[in-house]
C-alpha cells in the first residue's frame, strides 16, 4: 500500500505531470491530488475547488490543480522508513561566511530603516543551497512526513513550474462554513525539553503586530473577532509564540478573494506596515523568494460531516450535514529542487531590538528543519 501510494508520486514526477501530496497538521491521512493533464491553472477569483499554491508577491499568479481536472488518492497508515532511509544528513556548509556577512548586514540595515521610522517590522530572508540527488525527492518526503506530524507536509510539483517541499507550522486561514480561524505565530526561540519558556519584551511586541494586524484587516470586512490567550507551540525543534483568531461571518456579505488579499502577506512573513515592509524585502533582499512564504492548501473542499458517528444505522444521513471547506497554510521551512539543488527558504521578523547575529542564528536552526532530513 505505502510501496503503491509513493511510487504513483515518483512516476509522476519521471513523467512530468503535476501533483500535490500533502498531510495536514495532526492527521493521519495523506492525500494526492493528479492532475489529469499539464494545464497551467490559475485560481483568478477563487472561487473554485482545488489545491491552491501562490508565490509571495502576488496572488493573481496562485496556481490551482482544480478538483474537477484530477484524481484523488489516499494513504492511510502510518510512515515506515527502513534503515537505509533515514537521512544521512550530509549537507553542505560551504559559503556560510559570506551568507552569514550578507544577513548580518541585511539585518543591520532592516534595523536602521526601523530606527528610521521607515517602518516597525519587517521579515528578512535567504536562500541556502545543499547539492541533493532529485531521485531521492519522494524519500524526502516520506522522511518529513515521519518527522513532522503537527505540520503540514506537503510535496507540490508542476513541470512549468517547479518542485517544493515543506513542513509549515502555520495557518493563514482555515474556513469552515460561516466560521473562519487564523492565527497569530512569531517569535523564536529553540525547543530544549520545555514548552515552559520565558519569552522576552522584542518577541512578544514582534508577535503582537502580528495579532494586532491580522485583527485590525479582518474587522471591517466581517463583524466579530476574538483572539485566544498567547501561547507557546513547538514546530520541529523550534517554539514560537500563538495566537489564535476567529470570527463567524454573513456568507452573503463575504469576499473570500477580499480577506485573502487584506490578511496575505502578514506580518509574521512581510512586515508592518504592509507595503513599505514589502517595498525593503523586494529592493533589500538579494533574491526572489518565489513561493516561499506564499500560501498552499485546500480550496472550497466539500466536507460532509455526519453529527452523530456512534449511530449505526441509515437514519444517520439525514443527521449529514456539508460544508465547504478551505484550508490554507503559510509556505514555511520549505525547500526547491532544482538541477540537483535543495534551495532552502530562511527568515525572521526584525524589530528595532533586533541583534543581527541572532537572528542569523535563528535562521540557522529554521534550516534544520530541512536540512537535518536531507
Ligand atoms: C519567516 C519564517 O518564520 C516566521 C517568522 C518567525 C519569527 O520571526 O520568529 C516565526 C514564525 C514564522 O511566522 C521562516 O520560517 O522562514
Amino acid at each position: 500500500m505505502q510501496q503503491s501510494f509513493f511510487n504513483q508520486l515518483q512516476n509522476r514526477l519521471e513523467n512530468q505531470l503535476p501533483f500535490v501530496a500533502y498531510r495536514k497538521p495532526n492527521e493521519t491521512s495523506v492525500y494526492a491530488i493528479l492532475q489529469k493533464n499539464d494545464a497551467l491553472n490559475y485560481c483568478q477569483d477563487f472561487t473554485n475547488s482545488g489545491f491552491v499554491f501562490s508565490p509571495f508577491e502576488n496572488i493573481e499568479n496562485a496556481i490551482i490543480f482544480p478538483l474537477n481536472q484530477s484524481e484523488i488518492i489516499e494513504f492511510k497508515d502510518e510512515i515506515i522508513l527502513d534503515e537505509t532511509e533515514h537521512s544521512q544528513s550530509n549537507f553542505n556548509l560551504e559559503n556560510r561566511e559570506k551568507a552569514k556577512q550578507f544577513h548580518v548586514n541585511l539585518v543591520e540595515n532592516a534595523v536602521n530603516a526601523i530606527k528610521n521610522e521607515s517602518f516597525k517590522k519587517v521579515v528578512v530572508s535567504r536562500v541556502e543551497q545543499s547539492p541533493f540527488n532529485s531521485s531521492e525527492t519522494i524519500l524526502l518526503f516520506k522522511r518529513l512526513l515521519n518527522n513532522y506530524k503537527t505540520a503540514m507536509v506537503y510535496c507540490w510539483y508542476h513541470p512549468k513550474v517547479g518542485l517544493w517541499l515543506g513542513a509549515t507550522p502555520e495557518t493563514l486561514l482555515k474556513i469552515e462554513g460561516n466560521r473562519l480561524q487564523t492565527m497569530s505565530l512569531a517569535g523564536t526561540q529553540p525547543y530544549v525539553n520545555t514548552t515552559d519558556v520565558t519569552w522576552q519584551n522584542k518577541e512578544i511586541e514582534e508577535q503582537q503586530f502580528v495579532t494586532d494586524f491580522i485583527v485590525d484587516s479582518l474587522k471591517p470586512l466581517i463583524n466579530t473577532v476574538s483572539t485566544t490567550k498567547r501561547q507557546t507551540i513547538k514546530a520541529g525543534q523550534l517554539l514560537h509564540l500563538q495566537t489564535k483568531i476567529s470570527a463567524v461571518f454573513d456568507k452573503a456579505n463575504f469576499n473570500f478573494k477580499n480577506v485573502l488579499k487584506a490578511l496575505h502577506p502578514t506580518p509574521a512573513v512581510c512586515g508592518l506596515p504592509k507595503a513599505t515592509a514589502k517595498d525593503f524585502i523586494l529592493k533589500n533582499e538579494n533574491y526572489n523568494r518565489e513561493f516561499y512564504t506564499g500560501f498552499l492548501g485546500e480550496l472550497n473542499f466539500t466536507q460532509t460531516k455526519s453529527r452523530n458517528t456512534n449511530r449505526k444505522n441509515v437514519e444517520n444521513n439525514a443527521y449529514q450535514s456539508i460544508k465547504t471547506v478551505t484550508n490554507l497554510f503559510v509556505n514555511l521551512r520549505c525547500l526547491q529542487i532544482k538541477n540537483n539543488q535543495a534551495l532552502i527558504y530562511v527568515g525572521g521578523g526584525i524589530t528595532k531590538d533586533s541583534n543581527p547575529e541572532k537572528e542569523w542564528e535563528e535562521t540557522v536552526a529554521k534550516s534544520l528543519t530541512i536540512k537535518s532530513l536531507l
